[in-house]
């Protein structure tokens, strides 16, 4: 069985997948309203438009995955990207993938804190959601409209996640 190691949710490692949604991620940060709130400004684009796409606002309602968690397929959306913060107030897996040939490569597994948040960038490789310990919703921001926006993709042989 071909096993991943989960490694810490950081912007940098993330980078060529996409986004992490954190405050420390942000391009600016701003006092607003007159000092009562700090906006966290334009910490990940929304790229949803291709082919008259718009903007969603969903909630999505994850049950938990038990360890080992296997990894058979991933799977990505051509025409928009996708994002996930956590509602719950728990941790949950990001399994990415860069794309060879036109199918995933070897994963990698990220585990993402209860504060941290991802933006799938267009078209990356990514495992539907991933979430851990109990049931547990996330925001998610995504495209909708017509088009072809899922393409998925199974795995010759599973990964398997221990812990
Ligand atoms: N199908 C769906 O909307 N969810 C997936 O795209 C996912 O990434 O969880
Ligand atoms: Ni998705």
């Amino acid at each position: 069985m071909n096993t991943l190691d989960t490694r810490p949710l950081t912007a940098d490692a993330f980078r060529p997948f996409g986004e992490v949604v954190e405050t420390d991620n942000a391009s600016e940060i701003r006092l607003i309203n007159k000092g009562t709130t700090t906006r966290y400004h334009d910490i990940a684009p929304v790229d949803v438009t291709a082919e008259g796409g718009t903007a969603l606002i969903s909630i999505f309602r994850g049950k938990p995955f038990a360890f080992p968690v296997t990894i058979t397929m991933m799977e990505r959306h051509p025409l928009g990207s996708q994002a996930f913060v956590p509602l719950s107030g728990r941790p949950y897996l990001v399994v990415v993938a860069a794309d060879e040939g036109g199918r995933p490569g070897e994963p990698v597994a990220f585990l993402a804190r209860p504060d941290q948040g991802v933006s799938y960038h267009r078209n990356v490789w990514h495992h539907p959601l991933i979430s851990l310990e109990d049931v547990s919703d996330f925001l998610v921001v995504d495209r909708g409209g017509g088009g072809e926006n899922l393409q998925e993709a199974d795995f010759a042989a599973p990964f398997e996640i221990g812990r």
